[in-house]
């Protein structure tokens, strides 16, 4: 059932004054018409669900004289926002009929005038990365052939997989895209293109190399931005690369999770935001459905892991392990029982990663056994199964809550169902799980190892 926004506490914010607001500009005619009603029923269905079961528990505006809940804070339909009808045609011709819930309420704040900074945040899977690469899109000035806005995200295949999003939505508009990341453009050749998405370490080396030049730019968007902030993640290179761009631009932070330490660095780095926030409650996806498995040792996790492969047909799945070292093994002994399986991780070339990114989005292989690398953000909607087969744990040995979130929230997207199976093996590892369980307040249900048919009918209930 959607709760709608139910608790809502205003700052500061002259968005009712504005005097663009693009909200309110008169909708244009939608250019693809045949388009819009192209979507198949599933799609109609699961987008559906996912307007339901989305929850947007708190909107902080900037300003506190303006109502949240009023229709200039939220839209129905694409139509509504006053974008180019080039644009317009990007997003419909992705089958995106209608803006999800973060979407509906995100948009009418971003593209507003004068720009706003935004901290948003929404569970996995539900539309955050659509949000932002059309408030870039709509803030290029075409007739400016130089960089005006930066994404940055934590990952090479995130970066990638944003680029996608950026190259189709803007694919009738004329907009120049560059991806920046290791190896993925010339060094000391300028770069003119005016949509940059990148990792940080490449922004920061390209920025400091002069080969983009920050001028222009008015836009900088953090993906996955708890992460990017976080002393402990990316947040030296993220803060470096902020100081080298213009102080007046609009800055735009999106994650599923916003630890509280985080987001008061967050408040800081992106002052005066809009913030759309969730309680910790409302965190985990109910479309994934979340298991474990109690295992005797560390070999009778493999054990279980094969016959459990033996056992179900999956579509495709993920397995997150601790180390390298375990992804390259596991994934070795299943390809020699016969296994379609990749494995991918840091230590990895960066053509090594693409490949094997490519390879299972293309769905020749079934299973991808990686690390906390690609915890976040990666979209395939065929990933029906996450393993766990190590819980992720911080480097004081507690759980990182984060990382579970990001890393089961590769299933069940966009109100799909999905899987999630957590492996423990001891009375430690077991008290973990107990611990992620009470953090989101979402039962972790057992599945006995010992009675096979019962796995078998649980797991094919959901999968
Ligand atoms: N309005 C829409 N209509 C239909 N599908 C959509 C719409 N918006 C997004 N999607 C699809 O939903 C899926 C999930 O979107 P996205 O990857 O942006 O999620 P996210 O919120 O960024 O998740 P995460 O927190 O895991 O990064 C994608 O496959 C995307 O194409």
């Amino acid at each position: 059932m959607s709760k709608e926004v139910d608790n809502i506490t205003l700052k500061l914010d002259d968005l009712l004054t504005s005097k663009a607001p693009a909200a309110t500009t008169p909708p244009p005619p939608n250019p693809t018409g045949a388009l819009a009603g192209d979507n198949d029923d599933d799609d109609e269905d699961q987008a559906d669900n996912l307007i339901q079961s989305t929850q947007i528990v708190q909107v902080k505006l900037a300003d506190q004289q303006a109502d949240p809940n009023s229709p200039l804070y939220s839209v129905k339909s694409f139509d509504d926002l006053g974008l180019t009808p080039e644009l317009l045609k990007g997003i419909y011709g992705m089958k995106f009929n209608k803006p999800s819930k973060i979407q509906e309420r995100a948009l009418p704040l971003l593209i507003q005038n004068p720009p706003r900074n935004m901290i948003g945040q929404s569970q996995s899977g539900t539309g955050k990365t659509a949000a932002f690469v059309l408030t870039m899109l709509y803030r290029v000035k075409m007739q400016v052939k130089a960089p005006q806005a930066i994404c940055l995200a934590p990952s090479r295949e995130l970066a990638r997989q944003i680029m996608d999003v950026v190259e189709q939505m803007s694919k009738f508009t004329g907009i120049t895209t560059q991806l920046v990341v290791k190896d993925s453009y010339r060094r000391n050749q300028p770069i003119h293109a005016q949509i940059i998405v990148g990792t940080p370490g490449s922004v920061t080396e390209v920025i400091r190399r002069k080969m983009v030049p920050t001028r222009d730019i008015g836009i900088f968007v953090l993906d996955e931005a708890d992460n990017m902030l976080d002393q402990d993640g990316l947040g030296d290179q993220t803060l470096r690369i902020q100081t080298m761009l213009n102080n007046d631009i609009q800055t735009v932070l999106f994650s599923a999770t916003f630890p509280d330490h985080v987001r008061r660095f967050a408040e800081k780095f992106a002052k005066n935001a809009n913030e759309i926030s969730l309680k910790r409650e409302e965190l985990s996806v109910d479309s994934i459905k979340q298991f474990y498995v109690d295992c005797d040792s560390q070999e009778h996790k493999y054990e279980v892991l094969v016959n459990l492969y033996d056992l179900l047909t999956v579509s495709q799945s993920i397995i997150f392990c601790k180390l390298r070292t375990t992804a390259d093994e596991i994934s070795k002994r299943m390809i020699d029982q016969g296994h379609a399986v990749l494995s991918l991780h840091g230590k990895m070339t960066p053509e090594e990663r693409d490949k094997v990114m490519d390879d299972f989005r293309r769905g020749e292989f079934k299973v991808l056994v990686t690390t906390n690398v690609i915890a976040r953000g990666i979209d395939i909607l065929q990933v029906t199964l996450v393993i766990n087969y190590d819980l992720p744990m911080d480097r004081a040995g507690n759980p990182d809550y984060e990382a579970y979130l990001h890393r089961i929230g590769r299933t069940g997207r966009f109100g799909r169902t999905g899987v999630s199976i957590n492996f423990v093996h001891n009375k430690e590892t077991w008290e973990k799980m107990a611990m992620i369980e009470q953090h989101f307040q979402r039962s972790i249900e057992l599945i006995p190892v010992n009675d096979w048919e019962e796995v078998e009918k649980r797991l094919k209930r959901v999968l």
